[in-house]
């Protein structure tokens, strides 16, 4: 008897805010993504995996920046197939990529409100939008700083804050704690779990403890496919204590993806 997907052992009918079957996706040559299978709903969703294992490209194919090159992916139900209309689902989107360009000279607000302006939003909500961005992720004192005067970490966060404006269904955050202090972190783990409540959250990082603390779900990718999917706890309960990883969330994860790479050689 074949094992049943997430998909079809869900118990609710709510459609999946992203659903992926088989999707591959070129980045430059090779299919970076190749054959992964992957099921979300509300909730905050951790993304790990090692260098190379595909996230940033499934980040950008969720993100609607690359389209798929084979299999299929429906983002709030439509397909992403580079025939349909996609408007309906930018505007629902949130996406932080990994490197984001930006005018230096823009402020925090003109940057948020031109990202607002860009998604579509009607015109008369976007200063209170913007406002509330930014109040956020921490930035109230620099709303009106320039984007060259701002530290690597403020710069994040004024990336955060473009990607939430909008209150997307769904929010793509690739790396989204490089270069926030500790302190930051923590508040950002708050954020996460608030915007968990009712969007569909996926966040990329190299930080397990991250995703150990903020996360209700955890997404292990390698080679291009989903090799585990469960909730933190489970992870973490995997580990193995002769494993690499300086906490528990560490060694489960690093578990996880040894297992993994035993049965592939087997
Ligand atoms: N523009 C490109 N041209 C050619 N190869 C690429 C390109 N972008 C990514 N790749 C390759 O695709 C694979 C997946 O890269 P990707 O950036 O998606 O991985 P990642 O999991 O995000 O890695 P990291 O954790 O290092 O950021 C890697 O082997 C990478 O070298």
């Amino acid at each position: 008897m074949r094992a049943l997907s997430a998909a079809e052992t869900a118990a609710t009918t709510h459609p999946w805010a992203i659903h992926a079957e088989g999707l591959q996706v070129r980045a430059g040559r090779q299919l970076a993504v190749n054959g992964l299978d992957l099921a979300l709903t509300t909730g905050v969703h951790g993304l790990l995996g090692p260098n190379g294992a595909g996230k940033t490209t499934l980040m950008r194919s969720l993100a609607t920046v690359l389209t798929p090159s084979g299999g299929r992916l429906t983002l709030l139900g439509r397909p992403v197939d580079g025939r349909s209309d996609l408007r309906p689902v930018r505007r629902a989107l949130g996406y932080l990529p990994q490197h984001f360009g930006f005018y230096p000279r823009f402020s925090v607000r003109e940057f948020v409100g031109y990202m607002a302006w860009l998604k579509e939003m009607p015109k008369g909500a976007i200063p209170a939008a913007v406002q509330r961005s930014i109040d956020r992720v921490g930035l109230t004192t620099k709303a009106d700083a320039r984007l060259k005067t701002l530290s690597g970490g403020m710069l994040r966060r004024a990336g955060i804050a473009q990607a939430i404006v909008n209150d997307p269904q769904i929010l793509l955050l690739d790396e989204p704690t490089v270069g926030l202090d500790p302190e930051q972190r923590l508040d950002f783990r708050e954020l996460l779990r608030d915007l968990g409540t009712d969007s569909c959250v996926l966040v990329s990082t190299h930080l397990v403890e991250d995703v150990a603390a903020a996360c209700s779900d955890v997404v292990v990718v390698n080679e291009g496919r989903l090799v585990w999917q469960g909730t933190p706890e489970a992870m973490t309960a995997q580990g193995d204590p002769g494993h690499a990883g300086d906490s528990p969330a560490e060694r489960g994860y690093t578990t996880v993806l040894r297992q993994h790479r035993t049965e592939a050689t087997r």
